[in-house]
């Protein structure tokens, strides 16, 4: 029998954004509608913003039923930077000569991921990989991004990306005298929807604990340096936790592993894994990938001094670079020689630009196959971004009656 997903359960949902404040007030049935608006704008598409949806059992159990597509498209980031001041500058400042510096962090930077992918963005220091993750989760003033993000082909508007993402910062301030259990209860309070009953905040915590890998420390206190509580990588998890507890459709998140051992780095990745694979988009930056964390990274994002040098999955690594004249010594751990290519690249006169025109060449190359391949690169199932997000979530409260 078919059953009814009526919207109007979205139209009572209210989220709080990332330090637990209502998110500027509108709820995400509301957002939905807006997005029913801009689509009848774009298209002069007369479907009427608040449908009800229907959805049979069977779609409601599928795992990865519904999916979700983040495309970026030409990104480009520039700031101004201030000259040293000393004589020559201040000299030409009087004569009304100066000019501020302009700087590139983000060049024509273009990729996607989808839900269920766990996806890396990599390189140097300052190659502009937390400067991408800020430019995607909508953290860069509005006006100076350049280029576009789209959402299963919609644009994504801000206050509508706020609801259904998360952003995890490294250090999130826990309180060091409550345990885990208790943290993730305060978050839920705070962060889930005012309408949902105690119990139904308990067992999404109880769900999220084992998401989470955390069972065995959920009676142990946060901790500090004065009072032992628990681990670094548990620790981590548990902000991650926090941030996840909505259950956000794209989670982004800035260097998870930084300042972990890598039994303690690879637990935390393993958690994102899951979390990718319950139906979300995983997005990070991350620093030097051991070769057992490189094994749970669906695709990787190589940045060079803000532009993007490789896109594609690991296992596509040794063609790209055996076609590109530079083939991975086999043993050799990928991401690293890759790493050390592109050091070594930056180091030369023309420094990546080779590399960077090749990458384009590479993907456009895949890009016209996939399309031969598949036909359509976008695999919404005729669903609309409202319509796919109204269902994620109905299924998502479905799974905590
Ligand atoms: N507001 C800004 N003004 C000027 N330069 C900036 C600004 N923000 C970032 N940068 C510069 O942009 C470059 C990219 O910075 P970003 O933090 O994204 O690099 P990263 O790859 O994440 O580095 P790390 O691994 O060290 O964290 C760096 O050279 C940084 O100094």
């Amino acid at each position: 029998m078919p059953r009814v997903v009526a919207e109007n359960l979205m139209d009572s949902i209210d989220f709080y954004d990332q330090r637990g404040q209502m998110a500027a007030s509108p709820s995400l049935g509301e957002l939905l509608k807006y997005v029913g608006d801009i689509r009848k704008d774009a298209n002069g598409d007369e479907t009427p913003a608040h449908r009800v949806l229907e959805m049979s059992e069977t779609s409601i159990d599928e795992p990865r039923a519904l999916p979700f597509v983040l495309k970026f498209n030409n990104l480009t980031y520039s700031v101004n930077v201030r000259r040293k001041l000393n004589f020559t500058s201040l000299y030409r400042d009087l004569c009304g000569r100066g000019e501020d510096r302009t700087k590139v962090l983000l060049n024509d930077i273009s990729g996607e991921a989808r839900d269920g992918e766990l996806v890396a963005v990599l390189g140097a220091s300052g190659s502009g990989k937390s400067t991408l993750i800020d430019a995607l989760a909508n953290r860069i003033a509005k006006g100076s991004l350049k280029g576009t993000v789209t959402l299963n082909g919609e644009q994504l508007e801000s206050r509508l990306l706020k609801v259904i993402s998360a952003y995890v910062m490294q250090d999130d301030l826990l309180f060091p005298m409550l345990t885990v259990e208790e943290t993730l209860m305060f978050a839920a309070e705070f962060r889930l929807p005012r309408t949902f009953s105690k119990s139904k905040k308990k067992l999404r915590v109880q769900a999220l604990i084992d998401q989470l890998g955390l069972r065995n420390a959920a009676k142990t206190v946060i901790g500090d340096e004065g009072h032992r509580g628990v681990s670094g990588g548990e620790r981590r998890r548990v902000s991650i936790g926090i941030d996840i507890i909505h259950d956000p459709i794209i989670l982004f998140l800035d260097e998870p592993t930084s300042g972990l051992d890598s039994t303690s780095a690879y637990m935390v990745v393993k958690v994102l894994q899951r979390i990718a694979q319950s139906g979300s988009i995983v997005m990070m930056s991350v620093h030097q990938p051991s070769y057992r964390l490189l094994g749970l990274l669906d695709r990787l994002l190589f940045l060079s001094r803000g532009q993007p040098v490789f896109n594609g999955s690991p296992a596509d690594l040794p063609l790209f670079f055996s076609d590109f004249g530079n083939p991975i010594p086999d043993k050799e751990n990928r991401t690293e020689f890759a790493l050390d290519l592109i050091r070594e690249l930056e180091g030369t006169p023309g420094g990546t630009k080779r590399l960077v025109e090749f990458n384009k060449a590479w993907q456009n190359m895949k890009r016209a196959h996939n399309t031969t391949a598949i036909g359509d690169e976008t695999p919404t199932r005729g669903l609309t971004l409202k319509e796919a997000i109204s269902a994620k979530y109905s299924k998502g409260y479905y799974k905590y009656p």
